[in-house]
């Protein structure tokens, strides 16, 4: 039996996307003197190759025998062992947005990802969005019982849609009510895949390392898994929101309510928002209290960040596991200790995962992880705003951005937030002179004090209550992932080799 390029390659079972018999093109390769012995017989095996800064493609390798029922064997052989990969994928649901990021969500999905799932086997329903909600409140009416998963083709904002529909979805035919802040919420298993078509792609980036739709595609068809942690956010008793990458209060809140009125932008949108908040500098005064994530044996310090198979996500999962089982014996948080800090604030954000992106692949915690079923919180309080851009700098180089006076980072699992307005609010001391006050102070670019509330900024979406109240649900959902992946050594020595060609 012969073969086509390349010429030595090991794939294992799990990384081969489809196998087929093939025409055997003559123009491929000169088989010299086979061709003119008999008629040959062929069968392609699609696989994932790995190229640079974990971006994976599609890659095949054609082998051609002279012997028919030889090259049947392998085939059969071969789709056998892909039938026994019982993680992968037959039925998806898909949704697309057409109006997401650069609008190219529909285009993206047709040109790149249907291709690879039709030959991969994969059956699809499809459904392009007509408004925004489309996809949530249609997982509540579809029978999502019949897919292996459900793919949503645009951002995170699109991404927060189907995953509170599932989740909503999952909390109804159980009978939980999402209303209490208490609650243990029952865990989805229908896995979510992302196609990344937005503007910050920050869930899919800090999954797989990197932003492709291909490489996402691929992650779906091999059927990965990677859990993850949401956070759950009540108001009063009220449900708001789930979130599973960042939280922000102040800075990316501001940032956000701005970019909202610029969304003709494009992605550019956070760019101009994010300049002018930054020239605006505002200050918010507040309360934090929250309780340590003492389950976990991590901090936001560390060197380590969470890569594929990560062991302290692992043992996170063995600890909720043990929990399900004996329910009874689970400590409550009431008993735990609350930190309480008062404080004038530039920036509180909350963050699930590291929150990497192309505009910064280490993100805003680049020590956190996945499924560890806690959150970094992470407190910026007031300073110069040459101190802050030396902060947001260190986002996109290799200093620690945690290493400032006026910046504290908590792991945690639960906490609260009340602005000093509503606390006031709440005591009644908040008369119609001080409102105009507040409104005379936010009109006027020069003046950073605060008066007014910011926003909360829940993955890319605003919130109705500046007070709220956050809890960590470790390893709610699965994602078509495996994390990112340790650099692997072929790589670093790719990159010496062509770093001393250069040379
Ligand atoms: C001097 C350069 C400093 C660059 C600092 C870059 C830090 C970037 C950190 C990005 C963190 C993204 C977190 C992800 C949040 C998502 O759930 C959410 C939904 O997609 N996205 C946003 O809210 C969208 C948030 C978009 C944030 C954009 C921030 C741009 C800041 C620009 C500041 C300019 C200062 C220039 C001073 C001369
Ligand atoms: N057909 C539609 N028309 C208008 N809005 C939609 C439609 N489909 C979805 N949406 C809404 O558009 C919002 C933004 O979409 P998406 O997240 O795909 O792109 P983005 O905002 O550019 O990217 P990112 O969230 O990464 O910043 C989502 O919150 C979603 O609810
Ligand atoms: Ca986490």
């Amino acid at each position: 039996m012969g073969w086509t390029e390349p010429k030595n390659c090991f794939v294992p079972i799990c990384e081969i996307i489809a196998v087929e018999e093939t025409e055997f093109n003559k123009k491929q390769r000169n088989i010299g003197r086979w061709q003119k012995m008999a008629k040959l017989h062929a069968f392609t095996v699609h696989y994932v190759k790995k190229a640079r800064n974990h971006r994976w493609r599609c890659s095949d390798a054609t082998f051609w025998s002279v012997d028919e029922h030889l090259c049947n064997q392998w085939t059969q052989a071969l789709k056998e062992l892909l039938e026994m990969q019982k993680s992968r994928p037959k039925q998806l649901l898909v949704y697309i947005n057409p109006y997401g990021g650069k609008r190219q969500g529909k285009r993206i999905y047709e040109q790149k990802v249907a291709p690879l799932f039709s030959l991969a086997s994969i059956s699809t329903d499809v459904v392009i969005t007509e408004h925004a909600n489309h996809a949530k409140d249609n997982l509540f009416e579809v029978n999502i019982y019949k897919y292996d998963g459900v793919v949503c083709v645009g951002g995170d904002g699109m991404f927060s849609e189907v995953m509170h529909g599932l989740i909503g979805r999952m909390q109804k035919d159980s009978g939980i009510d999402q209303n209490n802040p208490k609650a243990s919420l029952v865990q989805c298993n229908i896995r979510i895949g992302i196609i990344p078509a937005g503007s910050t792609d920050c869930i899919c980036y800090s999954t797989v390392g990197i932003s492709d739709p291909v490489t996402s595609a691929l992650h779906i068809i091999v059927g990965d898994c990677q859990p993850l942690d949401v956070s759950s956010v009540h108001h009063n008793n009220t449900f708001l929101k789930y979130s599973v990458s960042l939280l922000g209060y102040g800075f990316y809140g501001d940032i956000l309510k701005d970019s909202e009125k610029k969304r003709w932008m494009g992605p550019m949108r956070y760019d101009y928002s994010g300049f002018k908040t930054f020239l605006s500098h505002h200050y918010y005064e507040g309360t934090i209290a929250y309780q340590p994530a003492k389950h976990t044996h991590g901090s936001p310090r560390d060197q380590e960040s969470c890569r594929t198979g990560c062991y302290i996500c692992k043992q996170s999962g063995k600890q909720l596991a043990e929990q399900n089982k004996e329910r009874g014996l689970k400590h409550e948080e009431g008993e735990e200790e609350w930190k309480v800090i008062k404080g004038k604030f530039l920036a509180i954000n909350a963050v699930n995962m590291s929150c990497a992106c192309p505009r910064s692949p280490k993100g805003l915690s680049p020590a956190a992880h996945l499924a560890d079923g806690s959150a970094d919180l992470i407190l910026v309080r007031k300073c110069s705003r040459f101190d802050f851009l030396r902060y947001l700098v260190r986002h996109t180089n290799q200093d620690d951005q945690f290493d400032f006076p006026f910046v504290d980072v908590y792991r945690v699992k639960c906490f609260q937030f009340t602005s000093k307005l509503s606390e006031d609010n709440e005591s009644n001391v908040m008369d119609i002179g001080k409102k105009r006050f507040g409104q005379f102070c936010r009109d006027h670019p020069a003046c950073c004090c605060n008066i007014v509330n910011s926003t909360w900024n829940c993955d890319g979406e605003t919130l109705d209550s500046s007070a709220i109240e956050v809890r960590v649900h470790c390893q709610l959902i699965k994602l078509f992932a495996r994390g990112i992946e340790e650099d692997c050594k072929d790589e670093a020595a790719h990159s010496q080799s062509s770093i001393e060609q250069l040379l």
